[in-house]
């Protein structure tokens, strides 16, 4: 899958050329990974998908960068491989009675409806390959999973050519976004762009506490409400005018999921969404679920979907959980793309969502 990185041009001392091949370096990943460069300029245009979903009412101020102002960055890849556990390695498949298969789908969160459709679809392609082994049937399965995930494995757009680039992050408490968030920005900044992190959920002082300490870890710069209780929507507000002042590439603002019911969710979100557009353009609304809690998690989407334009769904604790299926419910039900998967609790277990890679884990 290809990713598509740039961030803007800056001094020959700043030159990301160096950073980049430290960043190779040093990376923990570096070593097992494959990088993806993109050194011919593409044409920049604003990312249909992410710009539709934050639509301004008002023109947004953020700048369009021209691409002789933007430069391609390369970023380690990351792996999910590991992460991912799977549903079959240990089930062997008999072709005339795939039965067990269903089960293992829905207990895994599949779905009852989808379930039954891959089912079939391993059925009939196995009659058509006269696929006879617990080989056979897995590659056929891995195939099929891959196939229906297909549409959901869109990576982040960081080329939408606006700066700073905001991502929003929403979603329930202890789903993972403030991890999510440290992770994230860390990447980014081995990559470096210049990352500022906006601490909006100002209901716990402990939050606050822990996404700087994400921060500092990341390299990111932090603003923090003034007070316990401080508006979210002007921490936000104030974390995009730092942005703009410090010139940096993105703006990522952490929210409080504490909200009680969807009214007062809408209301600090859409507060949220109306002073970030005074600046600029969000181009990312990320909805964090927790991959633990299976079919809850899908209530939650389906709530935030709702109310906040979510452009994609950061899947987190894969590592602890055999219900990836999960993924196939939020793609089916919500038409909504997984980006990025959180695979364990370090600064460097989370990946884009890649559906083979998805797929093979699951199976093998
Ligand atoms: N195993 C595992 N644990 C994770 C992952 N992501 C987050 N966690 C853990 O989940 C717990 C909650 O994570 P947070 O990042 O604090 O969640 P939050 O959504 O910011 O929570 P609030 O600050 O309460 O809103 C922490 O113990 C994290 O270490 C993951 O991908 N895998």
């Amino acid at each position: 899958m290809a990713f598509l990185f740039w961030k803007k041009k800056r001094g020959a001392e700043e030159s990301s050329t160096q950073e980049v091949e430290s960043v190779q370096n040093n990376s923990p990943v570096a070593e097992d990974s494959t990088s993806v460069i993109f050194s011919e300029p593409i044409p920049v245009t604003p990312n249909e998908e992410s710009s539709a979903a934050a639509k301004p009412e008002k023109p947004a101020a953020s700048t369009e960068e021209t691409p002789a102002q933007l430069e391609a960055v390369e970023l380690p890849k990351r792996s999910a491989k590991k992460g991912i556990r799977s549903l079959f390695s240990r089930v062997k498949f008999d072709p005339e009675n795939l039965d067990e298969l269903e089960d293992t789908l829905i207990q895994a969160d599949f779905g009852v409806d989808s379930a039954a459709k891959i089912v079939d679809e391993v059925k009939a392609r196995a009659k058509k390959q006269g696929a006879k082994t617990d080989k056979d049937l897995k590659e056929i399965l891995a195939a099929v999973l891959e196939q229906n995930l297909e549409h959901s494995a869109k990576a982040l757009n960081l080329s939408d050519g606006k700066t700073p680039y905001v991502i929003l992050v929403v979603g329930v408490n202890g789903v993972g976004k403030t991890t999510t968030i440290g992770k994230l920005a860390n990447w980014l900044v081995q990559g470096g762009f210049k990352v500022v992190i906006g601490a909006a959920d100002t209901f716990r002082a402990a939050a606050v506490d822990q996404v700087a300490t994400w921060a500092q870890r990341a390299g990111a710069s932090l603003i923090r409400p003034k007070q316990e209780g401080q508006d979210p929507a002007s921490v936000a507000f104030e974390t995009v005018d730092e942005a703009i002042k410090q010139d940096a590439d993105i703006v990522i603002i952490d929210t409080a999921g504490r909200l009680q019911n969807k009214a007062d969710l809408m209301n600090e979100l859409d507060k949220i969404r109306r002073v970030i557009e005074k600046q600029a353009t969000i181009s990312e609304v990320l909805l964090v679920l927790d991959a633990t809690t299976g079919q809850n998690g899908l209530t939650q989407a389906k709530a935030f979907a709702e109310v906040a334009n979510v452009t994609g769904v950061v899947l987190t604790k894969l590592d602890g959980t055999a219900k990836g299926g999960i993924v196939y419910s939020i793609q089916r039900e919500l038409q909504i793309p997984v980006k990025l998967v959180g695979v364990g609790e370090g600064i460097d277990d989370f990946a884009f969502f890649d559906a083979k890679e998805f797929a093979n884990g699951l199976v093998n």
